[in-house]
């Protein structure tokens, strides 16, 4: 049984290198915070939020998650007794939603019971690939040479993939820039519900840069206006903001609105549905990827152990830690070598915290005792 002593939710805050910008808006300062679970016996797990400061994503914010956290989530497992990471899901079904919310807490939990075991968060997971494949995600730059730079430089440090966000007006020109300099590397793109339907033409046109896929060009509730686009465009759709759950994922794959899947762990409500997914995804022929959220290293660490399922068989925005950060939470960082990350053997999420780093970011803290 996992017998929880306390929660500690650290709330930090850190400074990414570059701010990263999107259809929606700018990120720069990320607020969010890090959940750290203790049992009776001293072990510690670790979790991540991944909520951003505005629900511009999904309709998740750091607020929302900390007041589901403190007032639902933890009140309702204090209720209950859990001898595997997989029971938490029926226990915060009660509480609609608040995937990233429930995500945090799951993750801590999932790193808890593998350190207990003293097996790895991926041995936990059932992952096997010793090395995970990375691309980089590159949000909208200033200027065409910034792109053509940033992406120079990511092909300079191995990364095996370039993913271009794409909004209306800033789309077929900049492929064709992108596609003179770097005919042949692996591109896609993600428009983060950028379009309609009546951008059709536009979309079409997509289809003549030999793109990996295009990830979310239309509203994260239009299955069925992507099963419409994917059968007139040849390029695959990936959706990410349309999935929330498996049953998503059923609707997706039955109607066709899309080839590939994006998992990102606190969209989905955490591991134990986002394995779920992949294993629905993998019997059905659809690959998937790992999807990112600018996370600082305990995050990183989740999606790196996850990455390893065999699914997941394109490079995921699991860049390395030092893409993001100047220092990192967690040591050694997450290093991504010839465009990829070897996954961590110790035990849990395989990496430690850095207190240093940990307590220079931190804005407060709430300790809850069971
Ligand atoms: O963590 C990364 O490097 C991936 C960043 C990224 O592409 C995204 C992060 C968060 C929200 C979106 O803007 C976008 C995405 O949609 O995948
Ligand atoms: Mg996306």
């Amino acid at each position: 049984m996992l017998s929880i002593d306390k929660i500690i939710l650290h709330r930090l805050n850190m400074r990414l290198k570059h701010p990263f910008v999107t259809s929606f808006g700018t990120t720069q300062d990320k607020d969010f915070f890090i959940i750290e679970v203790i049992d009776e016996d001293g072990y510690c797990g670790y979790g991540e939020s991944v909520a951003f400061d505005a629900p511009w994503y999904t309709e998740e914010t750091v607020k929302t998650t900390i007041h589901m956290l403190t007032d639902f989530l933890i009140p309702l497992l204090k209720k209950n007794h859990i001898t595997h990471p997989r029971e938490l899901v029926e226990i915060l079904n009660p509480i609609r939603r608040n995937h990233m919310a429930k995500a945090a807490l799951e993750g801590a939990i999932w790193d808890l019971y593998a350190k207990r075991e003293n097996i790895s968060l991926q041995q936990a997971l059932g992952g096997e690939k010793t090395f995970i494949d990375v691309g980089m995600s590159i949000g909208i730059q200033p200027t065409m040479i910034d792109l053509l730079n940033k992406i120079e430089r990511a092909l300079e440090d191995g990364y095996k993939r370039i993913k271009l966000k794409i909004k209306p007006g800033h789309d077929v020109q900049l492929l064709r820039h992108v596609r003179r300099h770097f005919p042949n590397i692996p591109i896609m793109v993600d428009a983060n519900s950028a379009y309609t339907l009546d951008d059709l033409p536009i979309l079409k046109q997509l289809d003549d840069f030999d793109l990996m896929m295009i990830e979310q060009p239309l509203q994260q509730d239009d299955f069925i206006e992507h099963a419409k686009l994917q059968d007139t465009i040849s390029t695959p759709i990936c959706l990410d903001e349309s999935i929330h759950s498996l049953n998503d994922v059923k609707l997706a794959i039955k109607l066709g609105s899309c080839k590939v899947i994006n998992i990102k762990s606190g969209r989905v409500g955490g591991l134990t549905e986002s394995i779920k997914i992949h294993d629905y995804c993998q019997k059905h022929h659809i690959p998937v990827w790992c999807g990112g959220m600018l996370e600082a290293g305990v995050g990183r660490a989740h999606n790196v152990a996850l990455a390893s399922l065999t699914n997941f068989s394109l490079p995921g925005d699991t860049a390395g830690s030092s893409h993001y950060w100047e220092t990192d939470i967690i040591t050694p960082e997450v290093v991504v070598k010839d465009g990829k990350i070897k996954v961590p053997t110790g035990a849990g999420i395989g990496y430690a915290i850095d207190w240093e780093a940990l307590r220079q970011f931190t804005v407060s803290k709430q300790i809850i005792d069971f």
